[in-house]
């Protein structure tokens, strides 16, 4: 009885979840953080990004990713956050248009403050009209000048507490253990562990 009160209660879900991403190195760490513990393709999609608090920003690049995947989708979006300047810049085009390097460094001249934080939420939808679920991966540290290979976005200049590497001189496996990226996806695989979702294979389902 109780056993087919539970089988009535999961959700179905057409497999596989589509990961939507227009950023290759986001793509190469999620990999290698959710490994096989969810059923998940990605999909190359420059999603619009509104400005607004990241979780809401989150939330909306899933919701239209939902609509155009027509199906569950996971999204995330991932911002450096300034302490001096109450959790700013933050956005995505603030960054790209200042260059990721020695302009960061250069607006926090003014302040003595050098901590940061960054910060990663992903966003979980069943599907279109779905209201997508938000899971918030933050990892503390401060902005240094640039060290290391610069192929990923502000990772030369955000040193994590505890470390004395940058995220660009660590070992990807190193970063991958305690980044804001890794602590919001363990809040993902958690949360599909207890809703036990039931995955139905569909003709998609190429990973
Ligand atoms: O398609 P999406 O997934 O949105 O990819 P994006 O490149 O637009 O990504 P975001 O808006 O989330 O990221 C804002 C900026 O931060 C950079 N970024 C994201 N995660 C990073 C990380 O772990 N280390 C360094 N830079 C990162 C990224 O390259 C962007 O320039
Ligand atoms: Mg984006």
């Amino acid at each position: 009885m109780a056993a087919a009160a539970a089988a009535k209660a999961a959700v179905v879900l057409p497999r596989p979840v589509t990961f939507v991403t227009g950023n290759a190195k986001k793509l190469e760490e999620v990999k290698a953080i959710i490994g096989s513990s969810i059923p998940f393709k990605s999909l190359k999609l420059d999603l619009p990004e509104l400005q607004g608090e990241p979780e809401d920003i989150s939330k909306e690049k899933a919701r239209l990713a939902a609509l155009q995947v027509n199906g569950p989708v996971l999204v995330e979006d991932t911002c450096l956050c300034f302490n001096a300047l109450k959790g700013l810049p933050g956005i995505k085009w603030f960054l790209e248009k200042l260059g990721h390097e020695g302009c960061l460094n250069n607006l926090l001249m003014a302040y003595e403050d050098k901590s940061a934080y960054a910060l990663c939420a992903f966003s979980f939808s069943h599907g279109p009209g779905a209201e997508p679920l938000t899971f918030l991966g933050k990892t503390p540290g401060k902005i240094v000048p640039a060290r290391g290979p610069t192929d990923f976005g502000w990772d030369p200049v955000f040193q994590p507490d505890g470390y004395d590497q940058t995220y660009a001189e660590m070992a990807k496996e190193e970063k991958n253990k305690i980044s804001h990226r890794y602590k919001s996806l363990a809040m993902v695989k958690s949360h599909f562990k207890e809703a036990g979702y039931v995955f139905q294979t569909t003709d998609d389902d190429t990973n």
